[in-house]
């Protein structure tokens, strides 16, 4: 072990990279406390300063010297947060004074000081879970965030750095250079137990034991609370290579139940931001979700590894402002979701713009001007050619109109007052003023709303047959609904499709969009003083990179309110961002993906989902279908082949069943054998299902001591299951978004997309395929949502594949 390994005044390095110590590290040296009466504070940092310069514990080191070395690492941890916060105190007292630029510089400062604080912050409980030891005798320890002495050693290696990677992938027979890797257990800040692989047989010689893969199983096998985890401390090889994989182009990862989709794609997530931090924090990451039971669900892991302000989103929420309500009739959702729909919102756009039949008269301050069509369809062209959207245009179409019949105005005056000149400016004015005028050009060129183009393309079905001459007469009727109806899902990407079209409504949107470039140069200018003024202090303190100009400008806007990059994008439509997660990818419509394409121009995206899971109308075949229409050749697939969640039993049950009914799987490895085998219980009432769902609950609560259980039920059945369980659990039942905090959940099988429950009872699966006119996905994902116990209730034979159990 090389004494550049001892942990003396650690600074930490968010970003990886080495830096520069703080001064008050300086203070915290022995040499320097001097003699004499000690104050408090002096003992104190000599503590300090002992604890920190504990070596490294030896290869063959134990459980207390572990746990000497991580008490050092988080009070280290602890004085970086002492010392934000002083900083931030500081900046904050300084108040709003001074020249723009001053203040630019200090809340520039206040947020980085909050942003660091926040993340110090998150990393706190199990900042460090491994060690490696390598053969050339040096040690390295892998945590949340990189860690580096005074002398610029790195003490603690952020699981993001490149040299981390090995400790996720080395393995006995590729070593890559390691001799053993040692997990550190550890519960908040205590450590409670090592496991060690030792790839290196010599080492076992010296009298270390081999515990394999325990700290995985223990990870594993933990009770779920309603909320997932990260995985940093056990990310498995195959993981690890996706997590890490290039950031360019479509990366799909296809991968059947449990098999860590959601997790590696919300890694990788942390890991792009990581590796591409200066880019993709301006420009952002959005991680789309099934829906917002979902997003909750996985909320946490993120901010757990020290990465905030990505934006999460579900496909309901896409559009801003509009939340979209389910749609329930899958025909219509099909629909909804073909690419036609951009060749039909072209055409519905164009047909809001037309000439007139006939010539028409409009009044002008008592004076009747004749409009021709040519006139007409000279404005027209003229305001297509300046290829603006629909709304934006049309203030060149009213311009030109305006100014034509101004010019007819004039000649009649002229010609009525025997050549007398009439002010052609005062003229314009008359022929804007003029009610006559305004109607007509409406008529010509009305402006309109994403909102009502699609009310009145669903609610008046001339309108829908002109412009959708592809769909059928019964596809058209199915999308037939009330003026005013609540906008669904499927009609999100629509909107989204209009609302490109059509443009700004704001006919001043030019000179504010004008005035908004001019604004944001002015504030980027003042960002980039503020961020050389800055530099050498952050240097110092070892912060380099956490700002730029961008981001200041950005904190400063004079245009707005003062919105982080995440912010800002999740109320902004056009906002593209820097890289794109999608979970649960196969449900995606190709007008979905349309959406989202137009989202993240530079198309680096991160597409997880599994085909056979499929259960949406717009569900795909396959990747290259899904995909295909979007991309030439940038689609890697990866595969993931091992179940994390589900124990061997049910994943049998479930693989039987799903190939009985025709589903085409990969059949998966899985880590853990179950200690619960599946029960299916027999109802002769169907009436009766509702009770003993209730009943089941609380049989599988005793089964498993404690847990969040789930019932999963046909659609009619879910609200009776509810309204029983909480006559029977009261608030222990949880509902919408925040339902899995509670311990009691029911909802349907495409609810439970993604989510997962320490015991499922599941209702009924004859009605749970018939519900999804006989796709066998959703069952196939109810069947594995459990990490120990599945109960299965039933009245109907059930579906095929069952039958050895039953
Ligand atoms: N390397 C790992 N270490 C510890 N836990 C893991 C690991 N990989 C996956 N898991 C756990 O396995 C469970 C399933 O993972 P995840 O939800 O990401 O799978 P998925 O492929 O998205 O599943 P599904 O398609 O069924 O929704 C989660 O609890 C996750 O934390």
């Amino acid at each position: 072990m090389s004494d550049t390994n001892t942990a003396a005044s650690i600074t930490s390095d968010l970003n990886g990279h080495d830096s520069t110590p703080a001064d008050d590290d300086a203070q915290l040296s022995p040499a320097k406390t001097g003699a004499g009466t000690e104050s408090d504070e002096t003992i104190e940092a000599r503590e300090q300063s002992d604890a920190q310069l504990i070596p490294l514990p030896p290869l063959e080191g134990g459980i207390d010297q572990e746990r000497a070395y991580v008490a050092a690492l988080y009070r280290r941890l602890d004085e970086l947060r002492e010392e934000n916060q002083t900083q931030l105190n500081r900046v904050r007292s300084t108040g709003a004074v001074g020249t723009m630029q001053n203040i630019s510089e200090r809340d520039a400062f206040a947020s980085m000081y909050e942003d660091r604080l926040a993340q110090l912050n998150a990393v706190d409980d199990r900042l460090v879970f491994g060690r490696l030891d390598l053969e050339n005798g040096d040690a390295r320890y892998i945590g949340r965030i990189g860690l580096t002495s005074s002398d610029r050693q790195r003490l603690l290696l952020d699981w993001r750095a490149p040299e981390s990677g090995v400790f996720y992938q080395a393995t006995a027979f590729d070593r890559q250079g390691v001799r053993r890797r040692r997990h550190l257990l550890l519960k908040r800040r205590a450590v409670q137990g090592l496991e060690d692989e030792v790839l290196d047989t010599s080492v076992l010689e010296e009298g270390t034991e081999n515990h394999g893969d325990g700290a995985l199983l223990a990870a594993l096998k933990a009770r779920r609370t309603g909320q997932m985890g990260d995985i940093v401390a056990t990310i498995q090889a195959e993981q690890d290579r996706i997590i890490r994989a290039d950031r360019s182009g479509i990366l799909v990862v296809q991968g059947g139940p449990g098999t860590g989709k959601t997790a590696v794609a919300l890694h990788r997530a942390a890991y792009l931001l990581y590796a591409h931090r200066e880019r993709l924090k301006s420009a952002g990451v959005l991680i789309v979700g099934p829906s917002s039971t979902f997003l909750s669900y996985i909320e946490r892991v993120l901010p757990s590894l020290g990465e905030t302000g990505v934006v999460m989103s579900s496909l309901a929420d896409l559009y801003p402002g509009i939340r979209g309500m389910e749609e329930t009739d899958p025909l219509a959702a099909e629909i909804k979701g073909r690419l036609d729909w951009t060749e039909i919102i072209a055409d519905a756009v164009a047909h809001r713009r037309r000439t007139i039949p006939e010539p028409r008269e409009v009044r002008v301050e008592g004076v009747k001007v004749t409009v021709t069509p040519k006139m007409v369809r000279r404005g027209i062209e003229r305001a297509k050619a300046t290829g603006k959207p629909y709304n934006e245009a049309r203030s060149t179409f009213v311009k030109v109109m305006i100014k034509e019949i101004a010019e007819k105005l004039e000649r009649l005056l002229q010609k009525r007052s025997q050549g007398n000149e009439a002010d052609r400016s005062y003229l314009e004015e008359d022929v804007r003023h003029s009610r006559d005028v305004r109607v007509l050009l409406n008529l010509c060129w009305m402006p309109r709303t994403p909102q009502a183009l699609l009310e009145d393309l669903f609610s008046k079905p001339q309108y829908l047959a002109e412009v959708a001459p592809q769909l059928s007469p019964e596809e058209r009727a199915a999308l037939q609904r009330e003026p005013g109806a609540a906008f669904t899902i499927a009609d999100v990407p629509l909107l989204d499709e209009a609302a490109e079209l059509l443009g700004d409504l704001d006919e001043h949107a030019e000179r504010q969009e004008a005035r908004r470039q001019a604004a944001r140069e002015k504030d980027l200018e003042n960002a980039r003083k503020a961020v050389e003024n800055a530099s050498p202090a952050l240097e110092e303190m070892g912060i380099e990179g956490f700002l730029d100009a961008e981001a200041v400008a950005n904190l400063n806007s004079e245009t707005g309110p003062r919105l982080t990059a995440a912010e800002r994008a999740g109320v902004d439509r056009s906002w593209t961002y820097g890289h794109i997660v999608v979970d649960e990818a196969q449900e995606l419509s190709p007008m979905q993906w349309h959406m989202l394409m137009r989202r993240c121009p530079l198309k680096s995206f991160t597409v997880v989902g599994d085909i056979a899971q499929g259960s949406s109308a717009s569900a795909a075949q396959s990747w290259a279908q899904a995909l295909g229409p979007f991309i030439d050749d940038r689609l890697r697939i990866e595969e993931l082949t091992v179940n994390y969640r589900t124990p061997r039993n049910m994943v049998e049950l479930a693989e039987r069943v799903a190939e009985a009914n025709g589903l085409q799987i990969t059949s998966l490895r899985t880590v853990r054998e179950g200690e619960h085998e599946p029960v299916i219980e027999k109802h002769n009432d169907a009436g009766s299902l509702v009770s003993a769902a209730v009943t089941s609950v609380g049989a599988e609560q005793q089964r498993l001591g404690e847990g969040l259980v789930a019932v999963i039920a046909p659609q009619k059945l879910v609200e009776p299951v509810r309204e029983a369980l909480v006559a029977q659990y009261g608030k222990r039942v949880g509902a919408g978004a925040g339902s899995m905090a509670q311990d009691v959940v029911a909802m349907t099988a495409d609810e439970a997309k993604g989510l997962e429950f320490d015991g499922v009872v599941l209702v009924e699966p004859a009605a749970l395929l018939e519900e999804a006119r006989g796709r066998v996905g959703s069952l196939y994902v109810a069947m594995t949502r459990s990490t120990q116990s599945l109960r299965v209730l039933h009245s109907r034979p059930l579906p095929a594949g069952f039958a050895a159990e039953a």
